[in-house]
């Protein structure tokens, strides 16, 4: 056989080796613009619908993690919390988007953040490597909060113990991070003034780890394609934003929304380059966003930026 005639075999294998290639290739300009990058992933609650999501949620975080990134994970887990209390025979309310949480309601939200859905996401994030560590607020400091009374009609109202974050301190995440493992945060904060803990949103809780660690991005996965420009009425997404823009547009929002986009604005402002809502239904979503031009959902940016997807 001459050196240039393929073995039999080969010719087909090249085939179809070639496109994954160029696929990987593709990743090349991402992968060089992130790298070394903190992301501050949020899974929410309703994008954990179901087991194949969840294991694509980690292999992405893991994959990010190998191609040089820094993910940090915060995850929250609303219908997780609102079913276990339910089982407590204790109702589920909400004010001004936050859970009314008596000192009884509170210990089951510790529990299923921090015993359950914390754990779960640790355990898949493992089955790829000695990796993921969680913790909550609580540990090291981590969030410090003071109850916090909403205003409702202008009135601030009591809600219990949720809490309103008033300090980060980011040693063990950027630890953890040195080390090369993957933080999974609860969000739960210690008081600052009674030694009790609090339920903090989990988008809010995002948002500010984000900015404390001078995050490159925040993602929120959530089970919207983002944010919609006249939500119930339309679906149409609003693809990118500046933060001034957005801020106009905070009083229209509602429900879910409102921490959410709180969230990112606060984010950008605190130095974040980018925040994004995507849509945690679709596998693989962020990867799709962070190393492809098929990123889509809704993109907050700074005033000033011109930032590439
Ligand atoms: N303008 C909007 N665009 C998209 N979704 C919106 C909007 N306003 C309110 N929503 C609601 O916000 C929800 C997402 O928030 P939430 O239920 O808190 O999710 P998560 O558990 O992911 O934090 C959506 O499912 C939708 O019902
Ligand atoms: C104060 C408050 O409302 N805390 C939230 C914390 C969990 C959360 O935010 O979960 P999602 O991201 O899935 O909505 C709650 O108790 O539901």
């Amino acid at each position: 056989m001459s050196p240039s005639t393929p073995r039999p075999g080969s010719a087909p294998r090249k085939h179809t080796a070639l496109p994954k290639a160029q696929t990987l290739i593709e990743a090349l300009p991402w992968l060089t613009r992130h790298h070394g990058k903190t992301v501050v992933i949020k899974f929410g609650g309703n994008a954990m619908v179901d087991d194949a999501l969840k294991a694509a949620f980690a292999q992405d975080v893991v994959f990010l993690r190998h191609a040089g990134l820094k993910p940090v994970v915060v995850h929250g887990g609303g219908p997780q919390i609102s079913a276990a209390l339910d089982r407590h025979g204790l109702v589920s309310e909400f004010k001004a988007g936050l859970r009314v949480t008596t000192p009884e309601a509170m210990d089951v939200v510790r529990m299923v953040l921090a015993g359950q859905v914390q754990r779960e996401l640790v355990g898949l994030l493992n089955q790829h490597g000695p990796f993921a560590v969680g913790l909550t607020g609580e540990d090291a400091h981590t969030i410090t909060a003071t109850r916090h009374q909403p205003l409702i009609d202008g009135e601030p109202v009591d809600i219990g113990r949720v809490g309103e974050i008033t300090a980060l301190d980011t040693g063990a995440v950027e630890a953890l991070l040195a080390d090369g493992r993957i933080p999974v945060v609860s969000s739960i904060a210690r008081s600052e003034d009674d030694g009790h803990v609090y339920n903090v949103n989990a988008d809010t809780a995002a948002a500010a780890l984000a900015a404390a660690l001078g995050a490159e991005t925040l993602m929120v996965l959530t089970d919207v394609e983002g944010l919609y420009e006249d939500w119930p009425n339309s679906d149409e997404v609003i693809s990118r934003l500046t933060a001034t823009e957005l801020e106009k547009l905070l009083p229209e929002l509602s429900s879910g929304m409102v921490p959410k986009m709180e969230g990112c604005l606060h984010a950008v402002r605190g130095g974040v380059r980018t925040a994004r809502v995507i849509d945690g239904r679709v596998q693989h979503a962020i990867l799709l966003e962070i190393f492809t031009d098929e990123g889509v959902g809704t993109m907050v940016v700074p005033d000033d930026a011109e930032v590439p997807a």
